[in-house]
């Protein structure tokens, strides 16, 4: 690992799931420090991506390197330097907040202390709170916690806000432009322009399995010859963006 890697190297990537195309060639790359967003329909590909940037599923086809590690061959060093945050927490349902920062936070070296970790997401008063008794957006939010626990250098951040309130979702927002003051890169799934167009430097606009557009959020809206990045969004995949839970 040098520190001339790219924080994610992700190069024509392909994965089916019996007969479903779901990723057919995407290749995409972060830089050291940068925050990239990834949308697209329902049903694009994004979440099969980011499960093969972050190890967890195989790519029939491609290569992917975070800071220079192949997440499959070093999945341990990858552990230490990368934090997911997935659409779904598979956590232990028995296990009260603290217990489970605290296990998190045991897998490394130099954890963020718990207290400030439950200060980021505000989950301070629901600490002794088992996880199956967290509303949904607290669960969100707890996983927030988890992926950013061990002070990761890489962050992987699968529909942060989705289901969170406003006033959440503008606090999740403040703790991603915190890290990316610490300099942590950061790769976004949403299905929010105005998130992508806030957080990212460049957004990557996936349809039916394939990267369709990688640029800044101006260059994307105006290479579309549209006025937002949701028209923008519509005149490259030819598709509404799906709509949010109220
Ligand atoms: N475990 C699975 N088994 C079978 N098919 C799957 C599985 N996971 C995803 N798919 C299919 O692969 C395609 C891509 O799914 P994926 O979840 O990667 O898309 P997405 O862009 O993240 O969608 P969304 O915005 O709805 O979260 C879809 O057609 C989906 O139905």
């Amino acid at each position: 690992m040098t520190s001339i890697e790219p924080a994610i190297l992700a190069e024509r990537l392909a994965k089916s799931y019996r007969g479903t195309r779901a990723v057919v060639d995407v290749s995409l790359r972060v830089e050291l420090g940068e925050a990239v967003g990834v949308v697209g329909a329902n049903g694009a590909g994004k979440t099969t991506t980011v499960e093969m940037i972050a190890g967890l599923r195989v790519p029939e086809r491609g290569r992917v390197r975070v800071l220079g590690l192949d997440p499959r061959r070093d999945r341990a060093r990858l552990r230490q330097v990368l934090g997911v945050q997935l659409q779904q927490a598979h956590l232990h349902h028995a296990l009260r907040v603290t217990e489970l920062v605290d296990l998190y936070r045991s897998f490394y070296p130099d954890p963020r202390p718990t207290g400030e970790l439950l200060d980021l997401v505000e989950l301070t008063e629901q600490r002794r709170t088992s996880f199956d008794k967290l509303s949904g957006g607290q669960q969100q939010r707890l996983s927030i916690a988890l992926a950013i626990a061990g002070r990761p250098r890489v962050v992987i951040l699968d529909e942060l806000t989705t289901g969170l309130d406003p006033a959440a979702r503008r606090r999740m927002w403040a703790t991603v432009e915190r890290l990316r003051s610490e300099g942590v890169s950061v790769l976004l799934v949403s299905h929010t322009m105005e998130e992508v167009e806030r957080l990212c430097d460049r957004v990557a606009v996936l349809d039916a399995g394939r990267v369709v557009a990688l640029d800044t959020p101006a260059d994307l809206v105006a290479r579309a010859g549209a006025s937002t990045l949701d028209d923008a969004f519509v005149a490259l995949t030819g598709r509404q963006l799906a709509k949010e839970p109220a």
